[in-house]
């Protein structure tokens, strides 16, 4: 079977210390690319940035800039968004859909989001913050304009466990296998 092309996007929640468990399952079944915003970084140690090379290329925004050849005439947010089919926000931060539900386009993967095609490509939110973050009413604000903006737009509703700070409360970033699998089956059968 000839893969689909999957973006992953890594954004600054502590959840993002489940991506390289996280990658491994997706590339099972898709061609992953990564773009993961300066703050993902500081969730991702040297190890695990070596570990997702090893299975999937890995965009920053630095990468934007320093492939900037308007000679080329080719801008990276504009090829990643032709290239991919689908595309996986896990975790989405409360920043990062903050940003996306206001059409922002402030770094590399918000740039690619900015340009998505919603009629012919799904996009899937996977929310992970801290409960206090997840009940703030901004959270239901920003969850359903991206709701209303198309129906190819799939939450991946968090769960309630116990938090990185101890807390016990929803805002845990939905288990990766039911991640895996949501975005298989809907990006694979397209209603
Ligand atoms: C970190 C992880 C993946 C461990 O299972 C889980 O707790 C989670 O998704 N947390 C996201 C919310 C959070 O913790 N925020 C930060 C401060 S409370």
């Amino acid at each position: 079977m000839n893969k689909k092309n999957l973006i992953l996007g890594l954004t600054g929640s502590v959840a993002t210390i489940k991506a390289v468990p996280l990658l491994d399952l997706l590339t099972e079944k898709f061609n992953v690319t990564i773009v993961a915003t300066d703050a993902s970084y500081k969730f991702i140690s040297q190890e695990e940035k070596i570990s997702l090379e090893s299975k999937a290329k890995v965009y920053t925004d630095k990468d934007e800039w320093e492939h900037v050849d308007i000679k080329s005439r080719q801008a990276l947010h504009i090829e990643l968004r032709k290239w991919a089919d689908c595309l996986l926000i896990a975790p989405c931060s409360a920043n990062t859909l903050a940003k996306i539900a206001n059409g922002l386009a402030d770094n590399l993967l918000t740039s690619i989001i900015r340009a998505w095609d919603y009629n012919d490509k799904s996009m899937f939110i996977a929310p992970a913050m801290n409960t206090m973050m997840w009940d703030n009413p901004f959270t239901k604000l920003h969850l359903n304009t991206m709701k209303e903006i198309s129906k190819n737009v799939f939450i991946i509703d968090p769960i309630a466990k116990k938090l990185f700070c101890g807390d016990i409360g929803m805002g845990a970033m939905a288990e990766i296998k039911d991640i895996a699998f949501i975005v298989q089956l809907s990006c694979y059968n397209p209603h």
